[in-house]
C-alpha cells in the first residue's frame, strides 16, 4: 500500500470481521469488547434480517455499536458504510480503532473496497486486516453451496478455524488443507469459541493490497463487481428497500428485488436464502422448547442460522437462543430493564423455510 508515513499515523485502523453465518463472529467480537487490551473500539455491525438482534447479543460495554440493518448488501453497504465511517470520524478521539462485522452471507470484497475507493474514507481510515472466522464443522458443506464462504476465506489475512470442538482431528486436517488451498497466505489459528490472544488478530497491519491485487487484479476498478454499486452509483437504491419492506411481510430475499437489473451471474445461490423474523410477547417455555427442538430436528439442514431473544412468562431475565443447523443452545442473558418492552424476537435464516408454518407454530408458543 502506498501511504506516506504521516498519513498512516493519522489513519484509524479498521478490522473487517467476516465469516459465514454462525461461524463465531459475535463470539470473537464479545471477546474483543470485554478483554482488557487498552484499546477503545467503535464497532459497526451490518446485519442480515429485519429484526436487529446482533446488537442485543453483544455484551454490554462502553464501546459504541452502530447497526446497519439492510439485507441488500450489493446496493447499500458501501454507501451506508461510508456514511457511518464519516459520522464516526466526527468523533475521533473517542476510539482508537474500528471493527466492521459483516453480515454472514456477504462477500467481504465490497466492504474492503470501501476503504480504498472513497477518498474521504481512505484519508481517515486504513484497513488493518480482514479476519475470517470459519466454522470447522460446517465449512466444507458451505464451500459446496455458496460462493461467499470461499470469498471470505480468500480475502482473509487472518483465519480463525473455529469450533474445533465439533470435529475430529482428521476432519480438522481435511478442513485445514482445503482452507490452505483456497488461501495459503492467511495466518491460521485453530480456536474453540474464538479463544485467542487478541494480539494475533488486532492491529496486525496485515491487509496487504498487493496480495489482493494478485488474487483479483481488478480489485480497485470501480464497477468490476457488476452486482455491487459504488458510492456514486445511480441505481434506484430504493428497490431493495421496497422489496425488503413490503415484499412478503417478513420474509426477505437476501439480495436485490425481482425487478433488479443487476448482473447476478455469480450470486445465484444466495437468492434461495431467506430470513424470517418472528415477534411475540411472553412465551410459554413448556411450549417453546419442544417446538424449537422439533423445528431444528426436522428443518435443521435448511436452517443456516437462528437467533432470538425471548421473554418467558414470569421470568425476569432475557433468554437468548442461538442455533446453526441442528445445534441449538440457549441461556439467560440479563434482567429485562424496566423501560424495555418484554418482547420475544426470533430470526431464522435458511433455505426453503415455510414462513407461514413457522409463524403459526411460533404463535402457538405464546403464554396464556
Ligand atoms: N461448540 C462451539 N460452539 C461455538 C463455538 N464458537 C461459537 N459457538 C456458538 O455458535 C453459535 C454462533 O456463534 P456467533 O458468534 O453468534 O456466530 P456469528 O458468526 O456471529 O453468527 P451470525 O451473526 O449469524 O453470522 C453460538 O451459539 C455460539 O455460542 C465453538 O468454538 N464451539
Amino acid at each position: 500500500m502506498s501511504q506516506t508515513q504521516d498519513a498512516a499515523v493519522e489513519q484509524i485502523p479498521v478490522t473487517v470481521l467476516t465469516g459465514y453465518l454462525g461461524s463465531g463472529k459475535t463470539t470473537l467480537l464479545n471477546r474483543i469488547l470485554t478483554e482488557n487490551h487498552g484499546q477503545r473500539y467503535a464497532v459497526i455491525v451490518n446485519e442480515f434480517g429485519e429484526v436487529g438482534i446482533d446488537n442485543d447479543l453483544l455484551v454490554e460495554s462502553d464501546e459504541e455499536i452502530f447497526e446497519m440493518n439492510n439485507g441488500c448488501i450489493c446496493c447499500t453497504v458501501r454507501g451506508d458504510l461510508i456514511r457511518t465511517v464519516q459520522n464516526l470520524m466526527k468523533r475521533r478521539g473517542s476510539f482508537d480503532a474500528i471493527i466492521v462485522e459483516t453480515t454472514g452471507v456477504a462477500d467481504p470484497a465490497p466492504v474492503a473496497q470501501t476503504f480504498f475507493m472513497d477518498d474521504d474514507v481512505r484519508a481517515k481510515a486504513k484497513l488493518d486486516a480482514v479476519i475470517a472466522v470459519v466454522d470447522a464443522r460446517h465449512v466444507l458443506q458451505r464451500l459446496e453451496d455458496t460462493e461467499e464462504a470461499e470469498d471470505q476465506i480468500a480475502f482473509a489475512d487472518v483465519i480463525l478455524l473455529n469450533k474445533t470442538d465439533l470435529v475430529t482431528e482428521e476432519e480438522l486436517a481435511t478442513v485445514e488443507a482445503r482452507i490452505r488451498a483456497i488461501n495459503p497466505y492467511a495466518v491460521r489459528h485453530k480456536t474453540e469459541r474464538c479463544a485467542i490472544d487478541l494480539k494475533a488478530v488486532l492491529d496486525r497491519g496485515a491487509f496487504d493490497l498487493d496480495r489482493i491485487l494478485s488474487l483479483d487484479p481488478h480489485f480497485l476498478e470501480h464497477g468490476h463487481h457488476e452486482d455491487e454499486c459504488g458510492p456514486d452509483c445511480d441505481h434506484d437504491h430504493d428497490h431493495g428497500h421496497h422489496h425488503h419492506a413490503h415484499g412478503h411481510d417478513h420474509a426477505h430475499d437476501h439480495e436485490c428485488g425481482p425487478d433488479c437489473d443487476h448482473d447476478h451471474h455469480a450470486h445465484d445461490t444466495p437468492h434461495s436464502v431467506k430470513s424470517i423474523s418472528l415477534r411475540q410477547g411472553d412465551l410459554d417455555p413448556n411450549m417453546f422448547f419442544p417446538w424449537i427442538n422439533q423445528v431444528t430436528q426436522i428443518q435443521g439442514p435448511n436452517i443456516l442460522r437462528l437467533k432470538g431473544i425471548l421473554a418467558f412468562k414470569g421470568d425476569p431475565q432475557r433468554y437468548v437462543v442461538q442455533g446453526v443447523h441442528m445445534i441449538v443452545e440457549g441461556n439467560h442473558q440479563r434482567d429485562w430493564k424496566a423501560d424495555e418492552p418484554r418482547e420475544s424476537r426470533l430470526v431464522f435464516i435458511g433455505r426453503d423455510l415455510d414462513f407461514e408454518a413457522l409463524k403459526d407454530s411460533f404463535n402457538a408458543c405464546v403464554a396464556e
